[in-house]
């Protein structure tokens, strides 16, 4: 699709509103989008949510209108005076290097569950995205809730607290898609998934403000002053609804993103065998730094990106390399289709993590495409919050996954299905196999 409009109508195509959605213009220039997304940089709207923003807003008779709503939900002024706050906790690198540990201990915990898992085949019974979403909410716990979850403990009791934020966690996910992803009246009548999902949104948040309670007894007991602070700690530290508004976000941020891009880096790596063999030997040599680990998951986020395309409202009209982009409409950087173009990217179509690394001089070197190709956590200010928590769970997992086992994928290539994010879809065909 975004190729056929790009050959026929050229680099802005605004795309008529269907059923229920507005009309949206995409980008697919990269110095036409720069331009956009630089004047919206200072009052960022990016809607998107909009049940959540209601329900945040209207439905939850405990709002205050003077108060911020998260960061998913608020735009403007409001956004920005939240988001200063809170940047200064999630975006530290000394306080993100404290999950290294516990990030580990998730990781081999979930190596395990994956080899208990594994049938003659060495293939995971189950569905393998409801597994990588269990790792990716186990991780993600660590630092929104404050503590291990125990989402990946196999015998994991029915009605545990753990184990209704994993049936929240995803029934949120799920009517979000339904509501604000897909044609439906839930702004003309309250239908049933309307409904559904008030409630689930209410659930989720009483379940977060459980495991945060439990998290401030425990905080109360350990009594090191002089200790680095952990990210819900400092978020108490601002006021306990910060915390909770935060864990929202997170978990609702913070769980399919990952583990998509595992799943995509699994696949982009079982299909390019030579290239998991130089990364396996990056990490079993056990060096400080592992740059092509990371230069991997870049170019999986090149490859296969969860979020397709950067996303803002203008607050001002715009006249772009002579088109007219009108004030209040929605565009997109067709930032996926961009990365797949050969005069962004040379061997476009090719898993290549050596064009992150190698030098100036290289015909392949990834600073010879113009910077906003390639933003697959977003532009500017409003840019995504937990990067750097995501990076540290994604290496630290793929580098456990990799020294684990030798991956194979049989069978036609994985699909994506795109909505709020790309999900990759299964049949997911990998192999497991022990590394010798
Ligand atoms: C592969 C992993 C991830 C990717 C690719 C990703 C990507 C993005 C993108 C593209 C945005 C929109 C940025 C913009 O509009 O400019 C965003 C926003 C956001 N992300 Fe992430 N994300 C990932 C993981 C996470 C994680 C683990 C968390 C949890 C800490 C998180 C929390 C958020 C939040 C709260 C926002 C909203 C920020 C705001 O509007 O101020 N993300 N992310």
């Amino acid at each position: 699709m975004p190729e056929i409009m790009y050959k026929n109508y050229g680099p802005i195509v605004r795309f008529g509103g269907t059923f229920g959605s507005p009309p949206m213009i995409f980008l697919y220039e990269p110095e036409a989008a720069f331009h956009v997304f630089r004047n919206e940089n200072w009052t960022p709207v990016r809607p998107g949510f909009q049940s959540l923003e209601y329900f945040r807003k209207h439905y939850n008779k405990d709002h205050n209108p003077d108060e911020s709503t998260g960061l998913m939900t608020e735009h403007g002024e409001v956004w920005r005076k939240f988001r200063t706050k809170v940047n200064q906790v999630m975006l530290q690198p000394k306080t993100i290097k404290l999950y290294s540990h516990i990030l580990t201990e998730v990781a081999e915990d979930m190596i395990k569950r994956m080899k208990s898992k594994r049938n003659e085949k060495n293939m995971i019974e189950g569905k393998f995205d409801t597994e990588l979403n269990l790792w990716a909410l186990e991780a993600i716990g660590v630092v929104a809730l404050g503590d291990r979850l125990n989402c990946l403990d196999p015998n994991l009791p029915k009605d545990s607290p753990a184990r209704k934020l994993i049936q929240a966690v995803r029934d949120v996910l799920t009517v979000t898609e339904e509501l604000d992803f897909r044609p439906s009246l839930w702004r003309y009548i309250a239908t049933p998934t309307f409904k559904k999902a008030m409630k689930y949104y209410g659930d989720q948040t009483k379940l977060n403000e459980f495991f945060i309670n439990k998290s401030i007894e425990k905080l109360k007991d350990k009594g090191t002053a002089n200790e680095e602070k952990g990210v819900l700690e400092k978020l108490l530290e601002i006021d306990y609804k910060t915390a909770v508004i935060m864990a929202n976000d997170m978990l609702f941020a913070g769980v399919d993103t990952t583990a998509n891009t595992i799943i995509g880096a699994l696949f982009l790596l079982a299909k390019n065998p030579e290239k998991q063999n130089k990364l396996r030997e990056e990490i079993l040599s056990k060096q400080e730094k592992l740059p092509y680990l990371r230069a991997c998951i870049k170019e999986t986020m090149r490859l296969l990106p969860v979020v397709g395309g950067n996303f803002r409202q203008t607050t001002k009209e715009y006249n772009v390399m002579g088109y007219k982009i009108p004030k209040d409409m929605f565009v997109i950087v067709a930032n996926q289709y961009m990365c797949m173009m050969e005069e962004n990217f040379p061997q476009a179509a090719e898993f290549i993590p050596e064009r992150w690394i190698v030098d100036k001089s290289d015909p392949l070197y990834y600073g010879n495409t113009h910077p906003f190709v390639y933003s697959p956590f977003g532009f500017g200010v409003r840019s995504c919050i937990g990067r750097r928590i995501a990076e540290l769970e994604m290496e630290t997992f793929l580098a456990k996954l990799i020294e684990n086992f030798q991956i194979e994928w049989f069978g036609p290539p994985m699909k994506t299905r795109a909505s709020s994010i790309n999900y990759l879809m299964g049949p997911y065909n990998f192999i497991f196999k022990d590394v010798k």
